[in-house]
């Protein structure tokens, strides 16, 4: 069968999926994950009736960052029979400031691609790392970079700018944005969930073990919390969120620290690890009795909610707030915390829906609806996959 793999690397996990290329569109395969890599590492993956395939646990030094996750995903794919590669679809993180729309790669590309390295360190390199090996052992398959910014890039100038001299928009230092995939996936998606709000004013918040929100108003991204890098807006697994730059102005002046280990620091001992002290992972975090668990937890919903009420503001009200990503998905408490913080806007939590997983976890009477949306980034890069090799 000719098919199309996806690929999707994100700071905790390593995501694929296998398309078989139908008239319709991509049909979906086998979907698959590496998660907790350097925690917890487990490879999950299953076929599209729920069968599962391989269920695999891996000790912390196992699987101690991504590129061993890429290692043994790869291993396994090489085990599946009955599929033809006919191109690889990859999420990469930072587009920079040309690319607006997914791209066919080319080796000029993947040059300037790597330049984005130091704008998301976290992703950059293992979102190329996997399109590096696929050009040594597949040259002839042809691999698409689907962008994380993109989504963005019809923000008006004067919202994804910062306040310096002119000149340092021109060279690129401005606020892209990210999770642009999964945002382009619940627009979607909310055109068939809820018709008749999803041209509305939406806030969508992607919380995982990157997190962000976003603005939707008529299906499109108005605003969003993450800026020239993906380190801006929420605290995060193992970054702190938006901050005052005034800090690390301190770290290097003050402190003797060096731009590699602040570096360190804001991608990976800060957030909800830095704070508690315990981890990163919000399932640690909710099941600890430990007083800083909950305080990093106090404190990522604290500006979870300072942040609703600015995207709210971009939008001049709220219709509907969307959960999404692994946080956002599967932790209803998390869920009811946020959704107390919405209160002042007229959202009204349904707990009984709520801890159900339903889709929609608002009351009837509540006057912002409240929806839990599982994300699909992969989805996404298959079609743009698809559409870039089978247009003319
Ligand atoms: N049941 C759960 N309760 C709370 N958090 C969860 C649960 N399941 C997964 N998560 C969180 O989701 C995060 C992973 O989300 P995901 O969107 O896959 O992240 P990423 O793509 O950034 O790797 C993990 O950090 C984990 O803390
Ligand atoms: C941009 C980003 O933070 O991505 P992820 O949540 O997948 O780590
Ligand atoms: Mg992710």
């Amino acid at each position: 069968m000719d098919a199309i793999l996806v690929i999707n690397a994100g700071s905790s996990s390593l995501k694929f999926q296998i398309f078989e290329i139908a008239d319709t569109g991509p049909g979906r395969c086998i979907r698959g994950q590496i998660d907790g890599i350097g925690v917890r590492p487990r490879l999950v993956a299953s076929a599209a009736d729920g069968t599962v395939l391989v269920d695999r646990r891996y000790t912390p030094d196992v699987v101690d960052h991504l590129p061993a996750a890429i290692a043994e995903t790869r291993a396994w794919l090489q085990t599946l029979e009955g599929f033809t590669l006919r191109a690889i679809g990859h999420r990469v993180v930072h587009g920079g400031p040309d690319y607006a729309k997914p791209i066919l790669i080319n080796h000029d590309i993947l040059d300037t691609l790597a330049t984005f390295q130091e704008l998301a360190p976290l992703h950059q390199p293992n979102n190329l790392a996997p399109i590096r090996l696929a050009m040594e052992i597949n040259p002839e398959v042809p691999q698409v970079a689907c962008f994380d910014t993109a989504f963005h890039r019809g923000h008006a100038p004067h919202t994804d700018c910062y306040a310096l001299p002119s000149t340092y928009y021109e060279h690129g230092v401005r606020r892209y944005g990210f999770h642009g995939l999964s945002y382009e996936y619940i627009a979607e998606r909310l055109t068939e969930v809820a018709p008749g709000i999803a041209g509305g004013r939406i806030v969508v918040a992607h919380l995982g073990s990157g997190a962000s929100m976003c603005a939707l108003k008529e299906a499109r991204s108005v605003e969003t919390t993450m800026g020239f890098t993906a380190l801006d807006g929420l605290p995060m697994s193992t970054r702190p969120g938006q901050m005052d730059p005034g800090v690390v102005l301190y770290l290097i002046d003050q402190k003797g620290m060096t731009a590699a280990e602040v570096t360190d620091l804001l991608y990976g001992s800060s957030g909800l690890k830095g704070l508690s002290g315990i981890s990163g992972d919000m399932r640690d975090l909710l099941v600890s009795v430990d007083a800083r668990a909950a305080f990093a937890i106090d404190h990522f919903v604290h500006r979870c909610g300072l942040s609703v009420g600015m995207l709210a503001a971009a939008l001049g009200g709220l219709d509907a707030f969307v959960f999404t990503a692994g946080v956002g998905e599967n932790s209803a408490a998390i869920r009811a915390r946020i959704s107390e913080r919405l209160a002042w806007l007229g959202a009204e939590l349904d707990p009984v829906a709520n801890e159900e997983g339903a889709t929609l976890i608002s009351t009837q009477a509540s006057r912002v609806a409240l929806y839990v949306l599982p994300t699909d980034e992969e989805l996404m890069i298959a079609r743009h996959t698809l559409a870039l090799i089978t247009t003319p």
